[in-house]
């Protein structure tokens, strides 16, 4: 067994009821759930060094919105002298290099999620961009950005009026002949790249895309561009340039999100990133199809590195969630019987409010984790030239499981971020209970990298194409089988609710079951509306904006559920004997209280009839709840960062809650004082009754 005493013990106290219930070791779950244990070292090793350092001590005061961006700022130089991603794994292979960097990025997102988002895009994305649009004429730019930290960059498609909708974007880049450059421009201020993280105050160079226009004015469509835009040594912004910050938000202060206006601004031609097009000196377009398994590879790469990142962050962000209102919960004591007051963790009503979203990120969890390392490897191959058996239909493949699962991950984690701040009560809503920060820096995931109601759209379309095939007895595109099943989809759609008691919900074929009953019936539900809409006249814009409602959004959806069921079920089955037991009662919680929220699919479809569903479904989420009692405590243990990470009055380790609320209230700076502007608050002339 693997020495896990890097992990610090957690000290003895009011908890220790609950944790000695636990019927498994809490660090063993711990590092089940990262998976390897030279990343969940690293994790530590990254949280105690950011401990240890004065810059990184939390501020008792509110920071004004310019001192949380220098502050963040600073950070992030900081965490790049501390070199966490050493030489020696950067020389490595490229999933070992990536599971690195990506859990570099967990351990500070848990911390202060606005260096987390700026160091993302900043340095992450943007060197990953380069590699796979660009050429080698770029890898001075990568080394400059990934390596040595001598670039920070900013990503700038957004625009003013157009977000979703890309292709539209008016942002141009016109290539002169006679000075070899690419002239950039924006007509007006609807066309002004804006949003831009990074770009208000601090990069240097921002990655921009923008329709491409050869001196025959043929518009080639939106093309990558490396553009440098302020001055490293001083931060200037170059003349022909109007960047400015988009101002206060209501999340991640710490990041400058800016907008830009480019007057016939230059740039050398040599600035495109070429890995699939270029533009010749004297201004002809050439696409390269040179090489397509590694487009292909890039593609999915640059599609979906950000989306998996945030996906990542939101596993962590659940964590911390839960973990302060599972704490809470079982150190607040509130009404009881013959004057005994019992833990908040005691009520039915408050497990069932809590419990399923610890289930959630559990399962996030594991699914993440396996999901991640089937994306590497194939992402590994493809850009190595290896051949990959059905390589474009892998890259469709993964690019509906992230369409979708993105969506179903940061919305739940924004339910549970709410749900965990209500369950913590009116201490919930102290800052330093820290729930309301988690919120606010969460809630843009629901947005950025694609509105999650617009990028699961795409995932409907790539599951309604696997459904026609089905339905003609064509083959079905999905080499890595998630949707493999629909070549019995006959045979599924006549499956019924049979189970006599709780105990045949609670089992990972029901579930997994039920689930296929319920993509296969809202497959055809949105397909019969689309063809529907298609017979009436519409055409297809239209008769797809006819089948969201219901059909379309509930059937993505439940894809992302039934994605992170099969996925996490698999990766229990390896796990230890020890830990197995609970691992799979939270994942048929999550299995079962997700499927509470479709019963109305269930039973409109004919899958449920009479009141045997709904009630032994329910009736087992409430008996799960009650099961699980006993070991949510060292559940959360395991799912938590340190102390100082975590940075909640509410959720320390040690549940010593009053204690630790009287010394965060008695330690604000301004507790006691009198109002400064006491003179302004009182009478006249006071009287002293
Ligand atoms: C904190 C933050 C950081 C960001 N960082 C960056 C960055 O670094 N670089 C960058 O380029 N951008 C960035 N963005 C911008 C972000 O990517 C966009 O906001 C996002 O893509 C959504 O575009 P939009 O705002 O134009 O929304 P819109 O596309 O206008 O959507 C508005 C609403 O309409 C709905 N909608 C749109 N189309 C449809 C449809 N077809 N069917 C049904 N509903 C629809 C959407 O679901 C959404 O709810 C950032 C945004 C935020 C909030």
């Amino acid at each position: 067994m693997e020495d896990l005493s890097f992990i610090p013990d957690i000290p003895s106290g009011p908890l220790d009821e609950y944790r000695n219930s636990a019927s498994f070791n809490w660090k063993r779950l711990k590092l089940s759930l990262e998976g390897d244990i030279d990343l969940l070292k690293l994790k530590y090793k990254i949280w105690q060094t950011l401990e240890n350092d004065p810059l990184f001590a939390h501020s008792h005061v509110m920071l004004t919105t310019d001192e949380e961006k220098r502050i963040t700022q600073l950070q992030l130089k900081r965490i790049n002298q501390y070199k966490f991603l050493t030489n020696e794994t950067f020389r490595s292979n490229y999933s070992k290099k990536t599971r690195a960097l990506m859990t570099i990025n967990e351990a500070v997102n848990s911390l202060n999620p606005s260096v987390s988002v700026k160091m993302a895009i900043g340095i992450y994305l943007v060197s990953n961009a380069l590699l796979s649009l660009g050429t080698v004429r770029h890898l001075k730019f990568y080394e400059a950005t990934i390596l040595n930290r001598e670039i920070l960059a900013s990503i700038a498609l957004t625009e003013i009026a157009h977000g979703s909708d890309a292709k539209l974007m008016r942002t141009t880049a016109t290539y002169d002949p006679a000075t070899k450059q690419f002239v950039i421009h924006t007509p007006d201020f609807e066309a002004a790249k804006c949003w831009v993280g990074n770009l208000g105050k601090t990069c240097t160079h921002s990655l921009l895309f923008a329709q491409l226009i050869t001196p025959d004015g043929t518009n080639h469509g939106l093309h990558g561009f490396l553009v440098p835009v302020r001055d490293p040594a001083t931060l200037e912004v170059y003349p022909g340039l109007i960047i400015g910050d988009m101002g206060e938000k209501i999340g991640v202060h710490g990041i400058d999100n800016g907008f830009i206006m480019f007057n016939h601004y230059r740039i050398p031609r040599e600035n495109l990133l070429n890995r699939t097009a270029d533009v010749t000196e004297d201004g002809v377009y050439e696409s390269s199809f040179s090489d397509p398994s590694r487009i292909l590879g890039a593609a999915l790469e640059n599609l979906s590195a950000g989306r998996v990142g945030i996906m990542q962050e939101s596993c962590h962000s659940i964590a911390s969630a839960v973990t302060i209102a599972v704490r809470y919960a079982a150190s607040r004591r509130q009404f009881g019987e013959r004057n005994r007051e019992i833990p908040l963790i005691e009520y039915e009503l408050h497990q069932w409010r809590l419990f399923g979203y610890v289930a959630a990120a559990v399962v996030f969890r594991l699914y993440i984790e396996s999901f991640t390392n089937v994306y590497l490897k194939i992402v590994e191959k493809s850009n190595s030239g290896q051949r990959v058996d059905n390589l474009s239909e892998a890259v469709g493949e993964i690019h509906a499981m992230v369409s979708c699962s993105k969506p179903a991950l940061t919305w739940t984690v924004l339910e549970a971020a709410q749900q965990c701040r209500e369950a913590c009560g009116g201490h919930g809503f102290l800052k330093c209970a820290r729930l309301g920060d988690i919120r606010s820096n969460h809630e843009p995931t629901v947005t950025y990298e694609g509105d999650n109601n617009v990028l699961s759209q795409q995932a409907g379309n790539w599951l309604l194409r696997q459904y026609e095939a089905a339905v003609m007895g064509n083959e079905i595109d999905s080499p890595l089988g998630t949707i493999t099943f629909l070549k019995d989809y006959a045979t599924i759609s006549k499956d019924v609710f049979t189970c006599k008691e709780t105990s045949h919900l609670k089992t990972a074929q029901f579930i997994t079951d039920t689930y296929k009953w319920l993509i296969c019936w809202l497959l055809k539900q949105t397909h019969e509306k689309y063809e529907k809409e298609m017979a009436k006249g519409l055409s297809k814009f239209q008769a797809k904006i006819k089948s969201q409602v219901y059909r379309w959004k509930t059937l993505t959806r439940v894809y992302a559920e039934y994605l992170a069921i099969v996925f996490s079920v698999q990766s229990i089955a390896k796990k230890e004997k020890e830990l197995q037991p609970v691992l799979y009662k939270l994942f048929y919680l999550y299995g079962l209280w997700s499927l509470d929220k479709h019963l109305v699919e269930l039973y409109q479809g004919g899958y449920g009839v009479g009141d045997g569903l709904a009630k032994l479904l329910r009736d087992a989420v409430l008996e799960l709840c009650g099961e699980l009692k006993g070991e949510m405590v060292s559940v959360v243990d395991a799912l938590a960062p340190t102390d100082f990470v975590l940075n909640s009055v509410l959720g320390k380790s040690d549940g010593n809650l009053y204690q630790n609320l009287q010394t965060a209230i008695f330690s604000n700076p301004d507790t006691f004082g009198r109002a400064t502007w006491w003179r302004d608050a009182i009478s006249r002339t006071p009287a002293k009754l």
